[in-house]
């Protein structure tokens, strides 16, 4: 394999920290890919003529190399599949695929295309959306009356099947937890469940608690209850598509509460979405510079640093410029 595992990586160069790349979903959003139904972003890999056209006669295709292209070119490191909202209940209820033996045909050719488009070099991150992507409830945290009893592995198994046993992926990532029942089941799994390096980005309020109302001094307890039962494989915990501008005192307390775990860091632009008018607001005023936040970061522990929805390869430029500025001699 023409690169080292990232979690071997990480420990053996402890002052190395990586860029990841930004939001893929709204980046195919503005490079003219309509994405507004169930399996957002995932959608153009749902048509058939994605796969059989060539670059030249399939736009979409096309649309989704530039992006991780462009990606590249900004200095990201690490780069993440289009498959939030993938999971096999979102496909097999709302698109024409509808048994396991083709969704795993669909998330094998996904990978292999992802792999292709960013080379060998590069990190592959095979990017899960968390159980409430499926009913848009990752920016509420509400699960419902019982959201112990769900089923989480359940409702993850057929995504994570596929991605464990791909050579191509080095790295699951579960974005944008909100729930803490959600992350103490992910927690629970063993190496027989995930037995490739994964990192789980939580959802977080800009008050600095998980969207459900749980404090990161909870999170850290939970962690820290596991003792030496956690996963091996769990790298890094972090936090994604969060306020641009609260991200920093967000990760900052994460730290102080667990300043031995390994952090991740991908907030969203700053842009405010109104749900009911559905565009994107622009930042407000008092916005901080990717300068700021990255340094900030750095100094939090933070060991891959990206963007999350609405950010940009322009985004990913200034996010590697200060890492490069910042990261520890
Ligand atoms: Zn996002």
């Amino acid at each position: 394999m023409a690169r080292p595992s990232v979690k071997e990586y990480l420990a053996n160069n402890p002052k190395e920290v990586l860029v990841l790349d930004g939001g893929q979903g709204t980046e195919l959003e503005n490079r003219g890919i309509k994405v507004a139904n169930p399996v957002w972003s995932t959608i153009p890999f749902i048509s058939d003529s994605f796969w059989t056209a060539n670059d030249s006669s399939s736009n979409d295709r096309q649309i989704v190399k530039e992006m991780y292209q462009d990606f590249l070119k900004a200095g990201a490191r690490v780069l993440m599949t289009v498959t939030y909202q993938a999971s096999f209940k979102s496909v097999s209820e709302n698109t024409s695929i509808t048994t396991l033996e083709e969704y795993d045909a669909l998330l094998s050719r996904i990978v292999s295309f992802s792999r292709s488009c960013i080379g060998d070099d590069k990190w592959l991150v095979g990017c899960i959306g968390p159980w409430g992507a499926h009913n848009c409830s990752e920016f509420t945290g509400d699960y419902g009356n019982e959201p112990e009893k769900i089923d989480y592995l359940q409702y993850f198994k057929p995504q994570l099947d596929n991605f464990n046993s791909n050579d191509d992926l080095d790295l699951i990532g579960f974005e944008t937890i909100p729930n803490i029942h959600e992350l103490r089941a992910i927690l629970s799994w063993d190496t027989t469940i995930l037995p490739k390096p994964f990192y789980i980005g939580l959802s977080v309020h800009e008050h600095g608690v998980l969207r459900d109302g749980t404090t990161m001094h909870q999170v850290a307890e939970l962690i820290k209850s596991l003792g030496d039962k956690i996963n091996p494989n769990f790298v890094l915990l972090g936090i994604n598509c969060v306020s641009y501008n609260h991200s920093p005192e967000i990760l900052r307390s994460l730290h102080e509460e667990i300043p031995e775990l390994p952090l991740i860091a991908y907030p969203n632009s700053g842009e405010v979405y109104d749900t009911v008018k559905k565009v994107w607001n622009p930042k407000g005023d008092h916005t901080l510079t990717w300068d700021q936040v990255v340094k900030s970061y750095i100094d939090s522990g933070a060991r891959i640093i990206g963007g999350c929805c609405r950010t940009s390869p322009k985004d990913i430029a200034a996010i590697n410029a200060a890492v490069q500025k910042y990261r520890p001699n």
